[in-house]
């Protein structure tokens, strides 16, 4: 699904309402019955208070309708105006009228002294500020945030956390709600996957509340969040006449004294997603262990303990380059001599991606579409530092621009960045911060080229069941003892998962609830 940026948002409300004849109180009335719907299947008429904290835009209108419905369900709530501003919308006030119909007046707080009394056991619903917020919150409204903020009670926000901006940096960071869950409008912001915010976003998940699809197709965004919907399209099915011929030849050239390890399970992973033929490239101190490891894979060596001369003979349709390498002084040399005379489609991590940030004249070099995996550390050495995630991504895109190649950022959502693209993953968890799931990563997508699948393509999906593998194992298994080789036991459920229907039709409900 796409992400939206707050401008867009506008723009796609405003078609909708055009487009789909329907007014903008009636598009109020359903996106925040939908909150209440969702609210009131937890709850189920308990008597539990709750505090519903609305402002005076329509992100408060939203506040006022649930407010209405919780009212009308007999459910114990107190209900206040957040009267920062006295331009109040006229979604706004016609819900203010509607709720004052029903014989219920909102509590108006208009500074400190006006803070009601919350306890740890109250659940609040924010409404105070959505899609509309310009600056931070000020004065008492940053204050009543806080005040929230302190009471550690289960807030739920409508549409985003009050104070936080959907797409851009906050420098403020006392002024925004920390919510326990956000019910999002159709599109999830960019900033619920940026870890500068994981303080404010908990859980999340989309609420589809209709907006017009074409005109959002018509915007053409740049920016996605790959779900199995997006995934689905992607795979290419195997032909009945096919021969391993037909699925590549990969080459994974790694390891180092100490670090066959990782090779070995870049070879294994690359076997395992499909590719044809699998040769490793390796020191001779890895020969044995590869050949007793996998038999499957055809092993190449080089000098005893390093890589030093690249020499080999296979003639592959790809290249996956890295893992275990090290960056030893002969090692750079042989490999910038590799990457100078190499035309091949590649795929580079670890010690692969260290020697070009020691020597970025290399980079120029890389082929088209090259598929670079870094993780944070080998990131910032490769495009520099930043002060904020925004800023990292901004730098990213043209770094990715200026040398036509993908990068493929690791972290809690994993970002595929292609030029001015970026594709946000949803699946995975922190099982998969163990040793060598990197390595993995590197084989799949290595051995996904190798049969057919364009770079991009074969990040995007690649990303995506590597992630998968650990959404599927958790349900069976811990956290702790999910290890990288796991990833590759529960890779055929995660590529099964893609034809289970049920789940198919689930998505852009529970699908997309995430957890960072
Ligand atoms: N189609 C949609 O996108 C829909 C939007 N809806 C709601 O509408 C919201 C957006 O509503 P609005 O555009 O009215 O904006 P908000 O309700 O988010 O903000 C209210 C107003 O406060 C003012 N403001 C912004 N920052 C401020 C600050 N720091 N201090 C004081 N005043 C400030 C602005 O003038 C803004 O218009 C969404 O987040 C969502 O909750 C829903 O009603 C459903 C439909
Ligand atoms: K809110």
């Amino acid at each position: 699904m796409y992400i939206l940026s707050s401008k867009q948002l506008a723009q796609v409300d405003k078609a909708t309402i055009k487009n789909k004849a329907i007014t903008s109180i009636d598009l109020m009335e359903h996106a925040a019955t939908l909150c209440f719907q969702w609210l009131h299947t937890r709850l189920q008429g308990q008597n539990i208070k709750i505090h519903v904290f609305c402002g005076i835009g329509n992100n408060g209108g939203d506040g006022l309708v649930i407010a209405r419905h919780l009212f009308q369900h007999g459910y114990n709530v107190n209900c206040y105006i957040v009267n920062f501003s006295d331009k109040r919308t006229d979604e706004f006030l016609t819900n203010y009228d509607r709720l004052k119909e029903i014989g219920e007046w909102p509590t108006v707080i208009n500074n400190e002294t006006n803070f009601p009394k919350i306890s740890f056991e109250d659940i609040v619903i924010d409404a105070i500020f959505g899609n509309g917020l310009s600056r931070s919150p000020e004065g008492f409204t940053k204050k009543l945030i806080q005040y929230i903020n302190n009471t550690k009670v289960f807030t739920l926000a409508i549409d985003m956390p009050s104070g936080l901006f959907g797409d851009k940096s906050v420098t403020k960071k006392d002024a925004i709600l920390k919510a326990g869950h956000i019910l999002s409008f159709q599109t999830p912001k960019l900033a619920f996957l940026l870890s500068e915010n994981k303080e404010f976003v908990n859980t999340w998940e989309i609420i589809d509340i209709g907006l017009d699809e074409e005109s959002i197709n018509n915007l053409q965004p740049k920016i996605n969040f790959t779900t199995k919907s997006e995934i689905i399209p992607l795979y290419k099915p195997k032909d009945k006449w096919s021969h391993k011929g037909t699925f590549g030849h990969s080459l994974i050239i790694g390891g180092s004294f100490g670090k066959i390890g990782a090779i070995t399970l870049t070879s294994k992973a690359t076997l395992k997603i499909g590719s044809g033929l699998v040769t490793a490239y390796v020191p001779k101190c890895g020969y044995n262990i590869l050949q007793i490891a996998i038999p499957e894979v055809m092993v190449e060596v080089d000098d005893d303990k390093l890589l030093t001369y690249f020499n080999f003979k296979t003639k592959p349709s790809v290249i996956g380059i890295g893992p275990g390498m090290g960056t030893a002084e002969k090692t750079a040399l042989g490999y910038e001599k590799f990457i100078k005379e190499n035309k091949l489609p590649l795929v580079i991590d670890a010690d692969g991606i260290n020697i070009l940030a020691q020597n970025k004249t290399l980079l120029k070099y890389l082929p088209k579409n090259t598929v670079l995996t870094p993780h944070p550390k080998e990131l910032e050495r490769l495009i520099g530092t930043w002060k904020n995630d925004y800023e990292k991504l901004t730098i990213a895109k043209q770094f990715s621009k200026n040398y036509n190649i993908i990068l493929v950022i690791k972290g809690t959502y994993t970002v595929i960045i292609d030029n001015e693209f970026m594709y946000f993953n949803s699946t995975g968890n922190p099982a998969l911060a163990t040793a060598g799931s990197g390595d993995i990563l590197t084989g799949i997508i290595t051995g996904l080229i190798a049969q057919g699948y364009k770079p991009k393509y074969a990040a995007i999906f690649g990303v995506y069941l590597h992630g998968k593998t650990a959404d599927i194992a958790i349900q069976e298994t811990s956290y702790e003892t999910f290890t990288a080789s796991s990833i590759l036991e529960y890779l055929p459920d995660a590529i099964l998962d893609l034809f289970n229907q049920e789940q198919i039709n689930e998505v852009g409900n529970e699908e997309n609830e995430s957890t960072t």
